[in-house]
């Protein structure tokens, strides 16, 4: 039978023939039992009650001291305990007291990661109690320089790694992980890490990080995401000489190799996990990145953080800086340094907002959108050699080499940097900015700190505090003429995690560009009196829960207005409904 199975399959594989046949298990058959055949492998696995030792080594059910008397004689760990019974509350003070004895940043990281390995309820009450302090050590800034020396901290894998090793064998990969239902998948190819270039395989820092917002920020549970990066090689030649690198030793791989992995793996992952799982592309180079987007969007639930999360984060602010600045969209004239997929996304997300809130077409719109890239600014007369994102953005205008005569030419009312360059945004600049404008609003988006164009002090003391400011990574709040200017996080983080809810609690099957509208408003909406008093156009990140609950609401409302939702009937109160999908990292109490 065999033989004959292998001469009539003409050397192709049974499960080759199996998907042409139609016969295949299919997304159901999860573990890949019924569809392998007697000479396939497959995983054999076994579910056991943790208990004992490997009950406290067991991250998702370990509580440390806080196993009360009756789970330490029911579950095997006298002795392995000592006497002491704490409550997570002391444990939170202790390791929050820890914590701030690091002064290195890296530091207060590694403990995170190791928290998060150890004590996985315990590291979210941490997250989410402490919002503000510990964003910026699990996530931007801190995270850039982690992926930086992502080899030399590494201690216990995170994620799932696939690498041209895994060609061909995406799907088994995928059934190594320990968990079988997956609602979110973030995953990079560690090509375009924050504004820090090719990290490779070392961009896994960005996965993981992005995935603890989610259920942290967004309250999505943790054993549903899952954090994967694809290693093609890299172009790093300092990574490739570091003896400790842990990624494939060789030059990316690109073109058709390329192309082939990422489609074995989109296929992999919906064979795998179904319709409803999204893969939210993260920190990709601008030409995968626009490519991916636009060749997935319509068959996969796909989500392009960088493009539509930072889009809809910043057409937030500016929805919301209204208040402060006046008029509409439509009066103001946008200026942009960097024209990658920052760039160029939010461009598009603010003329298609202008083109819902009034009858100017998409054309007209556009045209109050100015971009400049590393040669200048984008006019008319370069559009043979720009590549295809750029193309609608190249307007009318006789050339233009430099920023600082660009503001002069433009007149901008918004500058927004995208250009993952830092220390771009001069004095000369801002001042040029303040010159043509009583309140200018600029926003200095790139990542982490280190790339910012450039810094809250800067922006408020070279506009003589006429500023409004916004950036990507954190700044303290500036004091300046006696008064004390906080500046708001256009961080993608605002959105992701409260988008990624409204998706899954709804059963959403695609991304629509009127959802990345929805969060916006919800978003701006969240905006009080109070902030704007401070000049802040983003809410602060304590609220964060509340927040992306409305933004989860607003998304889901938006999927079942287009038919694209399918977890029926719709819940009649959506925000309720977020709340209560919601995870929390209190302890439970063990039979
Ligand atoms: O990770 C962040 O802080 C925001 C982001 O997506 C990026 O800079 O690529
Ligand atoms: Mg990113």
């Amino acid at each position: 039978m065999e033989s004959t199975l292998k001469e009539l399959t003409n050397g192709e594989s049974v499960l080759d023939i199996k998907d042409k046949c139609g016969v295949a298990g299919g997304v159901e058959d999860i573990y890949g039992e019924d569809r392998a055949t007697e000479d396939q492998t497959i995983t054999p696995w076994t579910f056991s009650v943790a208990s004992g030792y490997s009950l406290l080594r067991d991250p998702h059910y370990n509580k440390g001291l806080a196993f009360t008397e009756a789970e330490r004689d029911a579950h095997y760990l006298r002795g392995l305990l000592p006497p002491t019974v704490s409550s997570q509350q002391l444990q939170e003070k202790k390791v929050m007291h820890n914590l701030r004895q690091y002064q290195v940043p890296l530091q207060r990281y590694m403990a995170m990661m190791d928290l998060q390995e150890r004590n996985e309820r315990l590291f979210y009450k941490l997250l989410i109690d402490n919002v503000e302090e510990l964003l910026p050590v699990v996530y931007t800034p801190t995270v850039g320089e982690a992926c930086q020396k992502y080899g030399g901290i590494f201690r216990r894998p995170q994620g799932l790694f696939i690498s041209l090793k895994e060609k061909g064998k995406i799907l088994e990969v995928l059934k190594n992980w320990p968990e079988k239902s997956i609602q979110v998948i973030v995953v990079t190819d560690g090509e375009r890490i924050l504004g820090l270039g090719d990290l490779g395989c070392q961009g896994m820092g960005i996965p993981v990080g992005k995935l603890s917002l989610y259920t942290a920020l967004g309250g999505v549970r943790p054993s549903v995401c899952l954090p994967i990066t694809i290693d093609v090689g890299t172009n790093n030649q300092k990574l490739l000489d570091d003896e400790f690198y842990i990624g494939l030793k060789q030059k990316r791989a690109t073109g058709q190799e390329y192309a082939e992995l990422l489609e074995e793996f989109m296929s992999a992952v919906k064979q795998n996990y179904g319709e409803k799982v999204l893969i939210q592309f993260e920190d990709f180079a601008n030409h995968n990145a626009f490519e991916l987007l636009a060749k997935y969007r319509t068959t996969h639930l796909v989500f392009n953080d960088d493009i539509q999360g930072t889009a809809s984060v910043v057409l937030a602010g500016l929805i919301a800086s209204l208040k402060l600045l006046g008029g509409t969209l439509a009066d103001h004239t946008f200026l942009f340094l960097g024209a990658g997929e920052a760039g160029t996304g939010i461009a598009e997300l603010i003329a298609l907002e202008i083109t819902r809130k009034t009858s100017v077409p998409l054309e007209e719109a556009r045209k109050k959108i100015w971009l400049v890239d590393s040669k200048g600014l984008i006019v008319s007369s370069r559009v043979e050699s720009l590549q295809h994102f750029k193309k609608p953005w190249a307007h009318d205008h006789e050339p233009v080499k430099e920023l600082i005569d660009a503001v002069k030419a433009i007149k901008p009312t918004v500058l927004i940097g995208t250009s993952g360059v830092g220390k771009t945004f001069t004095k000369e600049v801002v001042e040029a900015m303040a010159s043509l404008n009583p309140k200018p609003l600029i926003m200095a988006l790139s990542n982490p700190t280190s790339q910012a164009e450039c810094t809250a002090e800067e922006a408020y003391t070279w506009s003589k505090g006429h500023a409004i400011f916004a950036s990507g990574s954190p700044f303290d709040p500036v004091e300046f003429e006696g008064r004390t200017f906080v500046s708001g996080q256009a961080n993608n983080a605002y959105v992701f995690p409260g988008f990624g809810l409204g998706i899954i609690m709804s059963g959403t099957i695609r991304v629509h560009d009127d959802m990345l509208l929805a969060a916006s408003e919800a978003l701006a909406s969240e905006v009080t009196e109070d902030d704007y008093l401070k000049g802040r156009i983003y809410p602060p990140f304590t609220n964060i829960r509340k927040i992306s609950a409305h933004i989860a609401a607003e998304v889901a409302a938006k999927a079942y207005e287009l038919g694209l939702a399918t977890r029926l009937p719709r819940p009649s109160d959506l925000v309720k409904y977020a709340e209560s999908c919601m995870y929390t990292p209190l302890y439970r109490s063990y039979r």
